[in-house]
């Protein structure tokens, strides 16, 4: 089974680009930069992966800054944005969307980040024969001039490459900020635009979650604290919850995996796809993510080979990309 979930072409349409550098990955990076790894740099990388029972969405928000510190530089994450990609193609995925946070140092301002990232996936897409979209992420913890800037860069951006950046990206810890702040420079993205993927009931919020349904969304992460009146009301505007299993499992927003609420969105079916988060942070790939979804809901080979072609249909793919992966996707379903 692990073999076939492995080989089916795969759609990834939720990857923020530091969290998914797996740990070999993470290792080869570090060995790249700095050489010889140190005994404390293994013993900082099996902290990386392992998560505490009852850990909580803060303790995954901290293992970030782990990788950050490797992505640092130009050539950091010129390498890291490869090897990510590099995995995804490992792993069979025809697609990915990644979505990144630019930051600013004193090595590197924001727009470098941006364009350091789009130079990356620009060579590894080829190198590797693999699709890939940017999705500039808005952190809600940062204030909202840095979220401006993104969206700024974004804008200018997709005017020279619009089959590559497609959209923007809200995350950061549930916790912190607030959407309200963030309306107008979204709005103003979306009037450029560029689609919403919006991280939406992540955690217990209700009045947000009204206010984020309200305003709209292309696509919604995680969705876990909506009721059944917000799943009906994304059915009936098609627009697809991205369910990240594990990485809802491991920071703690949901018990296991057997009470994801994917299997409601089955049930009721309300439009879902299947996706990783971080596949480096939570140790995962999508192949893995099929693994347990089949496990834990029952899905037979062929909902799995329907979901992927779910994803590729919520893609924020050209018409043309679409059609080379429904190909794709049939020629090895057959
Ligand atoms: C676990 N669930 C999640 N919820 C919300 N935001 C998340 C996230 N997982 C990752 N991020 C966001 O993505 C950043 C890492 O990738 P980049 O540095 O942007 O490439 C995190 O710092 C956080 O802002
Ligand atoms: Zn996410």
């Amino acid at each position: 089974m692990k073999q076939f979930l492995r080989e089916i072409p795969k759609v990834e349409l939720h990857a923020h680009l530091n969290g998914s550098l797996n740990i070999e990955s993470i290792k080869q990076l570090a060995e790249e930069l700095y050489g010889e790894q140190t005994k404390e740099f293994a013993a900082l990388c099996k902290r990386f992966i392992k998560f505490e029972e009852g850990a909580k969405m803060n303790d995954c928000f901290e293992k970030f800054g782990f990788v950050h510190e490797l992505t640092a530089t130009k050539r950091g994450l010129q390498r890291a944005t490869e090897l990510v990609i590099r995995d995804f193609a490992a792993d069979n995925v025809i697609y990915v969307e990644l979505r990144t946070t630019p930051k600013s140092n004193e090595k590197m301002s924001r727009r470098d980040y941006l364009q350091t990232v789009i130079d990356a996936i620009k060579s590894a897409s080829k190198q590797y024969k693999i699709m890939v979209k940017l999705l500039p992420s808005i952190n809600r913890g940062e204030p909202l001039a840095v979220a401006e800037e993104t969206v700024a860069l974004a804008v200018e951006f997709a005017q020279t490459e619009p089959d590559l950046i497609v959209g923007i990206d809200f995350s950061g810890n549930p916790n912190l900020g607030k959407f309200s702040d963030f309306t107008a420079v979204l709005s103003l993205a979306r009037n450029n635009g560029l689609q919403l993927a919006v991280h939406c009931g992540e955690v217990d919020n209700p009045r947000e979650i009204q206010e984020m349904l309200k305003f709209g969304m292309s696509r919604c992460g995680h969705g876990t604290y909506l009721t059944e009146a917000d799943y009906a009301q994304l059915k009936e505007k098609n627009i697809p919850i991205e369910c990240c299993l594990t990485s809802n499992v491991k920071s703690g927003t949901v018990a296991n995996f057997n009470d994801h609420h994917f299997r409601q969105l089955m049930a009721a079916d309300v439009p879902r796809v299947i996706c990783t988060d971080d596949c480096g942070v939570f140790d995962t790939t999508l192949s893995d993510e099929f693994h347990w979804a089949m496990e834990s809901f029952g899905l037979s080979r062929s909902q799995c080979v329907d979901l992927t072609v779910e994803a590729m249909k919520h893609s924020f793919a050209t018409p043309q990309e679409k059609r080379i992966m429904q190909l794709l996707i049939t020629e090895r379903a057959k």
